[in-house]
């Protein structure tokens, strides 16, 4: 197993490529399993969430093939093969398999799913969707066993606001018996993008991206070809990684909307921010002002970008709030970055940052995936090597990191992590 060493305080310029985004891309290949001839995903990211998804379609009897970012899957002979352990615990997307397969053939066993342990996640609100759809849900052994003699079109109200509720119910209902409407739903971007792969395989939904999605059950679902939509989250990433230390980053295949409530936050701290229909120039690396700042729903600030920018406001003037109202204890990357000296406190599900605190190398344990690109963006701004372990959690959403922050002139690299290294990573 590997770790990343970064080498701080180097000016970043030049321009970062923006991948396919995870969120999109971990449902659009679960959402072909409802198709009943081949499907074509373009411009996924080269990330290890998309290799067990695949691996999960072959496990079923999907015929999956690459070619470069585009993926085909023909899903013409899979079955509904029970997946109650092993793979599906590696990520949080593999339950989208329990919407497709019972949306496909009405049955489906599910092991629970994995994910970055952010605090409690439920799956209630799934669960509550399927059973409205006529599906007997039972919950054994870890595993959830979903079966229905058929699926049957119903109006269901989420309690809570969830991306994965919507999007599983979405799957659940596309081939349901006459129409399903789905109340309270999350708008997320990447709920617009799998409704639109639906669609084009032949789905009649309407709403996606508003709070309201309305569906009208349709018999069959065909092959098709779609092109997904810029992570927002990995360009929030190197946007705020380019307002620490970037002199003039540019970030190209971005969504600039997606990415409003982050860039209207950067532009109160004083970074430079120009936008054009696909790309932002970032010009960073000045002083930054203190903000507060609330995570919410889309089109709020996303709790995926909570963690990185946290690391930004420590070298920020004077102090900031970071409240996280989606997951309320994601705060497992504030140890870590008082390691290297960033001075902050957690008080309940807030963090209060004291800025302009000079940050120090130091071996840092990588907890979660944005705990990992925390801590990343807080090793450039550090003086010294920063040597951050727990890689792995970085590669489940992260597209070649190394690459993409050598190609910005950051000075970092790979090692094998050393025995002492593997400790600290099985204690922390
Ligand atoms: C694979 C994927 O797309 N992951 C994203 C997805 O996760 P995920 O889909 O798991 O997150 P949700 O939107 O479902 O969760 C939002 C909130 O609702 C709660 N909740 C959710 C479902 C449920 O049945 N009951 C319930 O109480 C959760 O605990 C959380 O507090 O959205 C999160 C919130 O934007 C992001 O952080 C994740 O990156
Ligand atoms: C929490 C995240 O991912 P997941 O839901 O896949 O664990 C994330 O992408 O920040």
């Amino acid at each position: 197993m590997d770790k990343l060493l970064i080498e701080g305080g180097h000016k970043l310029n030049g321009e970062v490529r923006i991948s396919g985004a995870k969120n999109s891309a971990v449902a659009l290949l679960p959402a072909t399993i409802l198709a009943e001839s081949e499907v074509t995903i373009e411009g996924l990211p080269n990330i290890s969430d998309i290799d067990i998804l695949k691996e999960l379609l072959e496990d079923i009897g999907g015929e999956v093939s690459q070619d470069g970012e585009d993926v085909t899957i023909n899903p013409a002979n899979m079955v509904s093969m029970p997946l109650p352990n092993g793979r599906v615990k590696k990520l949080r997307a593999s339950y989208y398999f329990m919407g497709a397969m019972l949306g496909r053939f009405k049955k489906a066993v599910i092991g629970l799913p994995g994910g970055c342990n952010l605090g409690p996640r439920p799956i209630d609100q799934h669960i509550k969707g399927f059973e409205a759809l006529g599906a007997k849900v039972t919950n054994e052994q870890g595993a959830i066993y979903l079966q229905a003699d058929e699926l049957v079109g119903a109006k269901i109200y989420l309690d809570v606001v969830s991306v994965g509720a919507t999007i599983n119910i979405m799957l659940a209902a596309v081939k349901a018996k006459g129409k399903t409407t789905i109340e309270n739903a999350a708008k997320e971007p990447e709920i617009i993008d799998v409704a639109t792969l639906l669609n084009s395989m032949g789905a009649n939904i309407k709403g996606a991206g508003t709070d309201v999605i309305r569906i009208e059950g349709v018999d069959e679902l065909n092959g098709c070809q779609h092109t997904i939509i810029p992570d927002r989250i990995e360009a929030g990433t190197y946007t705020i990684l380019a307002a620490s230390k970037g002199e003039e980053v540019t970030i190209d295949n971005v969504i600039p909307t997606h990415l409003e409530s982050l860039t209207a936050k950067l532009r109160e701290m004083g970074v430079e921010i120009e936008e054009s229909t696909d790309y932002l120039i970032v010009r960073g690396n000045r002083p930054l002002s203190n903000v507060d700042i609330k995570t919410l729903v889309y089109p709020g600030i996303p709790t995926d970008l909570q963690q990185p920018f946290t690391s930004l406001l420590t070298q920020a003037e004077g102090t900031s709030i970071v409240t996280d109202t989606i997951y309320q204890a994601r705060f497992k990357h504030i140890d870590e970055l008082r390691r290297m000296n960033a001075s902050i406190k957690v008080e309940g599900n807030s963090a209060v940052v004291s800025g302009q605190t000079p940050l120090e190398g130091a071996k840092v344990k990588a907890s979660d995936l944005r705990a990992g690109a925390a801590l990343v963006i807080a090793g450039l701004m550090a003086d010294g090597v920063t040597e951050v372990v727990g890689l792995d959690h970085i590669e489940r959403g992260y597209d070649q990191i190394t690459e993409k922050l050598k190609n910005l002139g950051a000075v970092v690299w790979r090692e094998q992590m050393s025995e002492e290294d593997k400790k600290l990573f099985q204690n922390a």
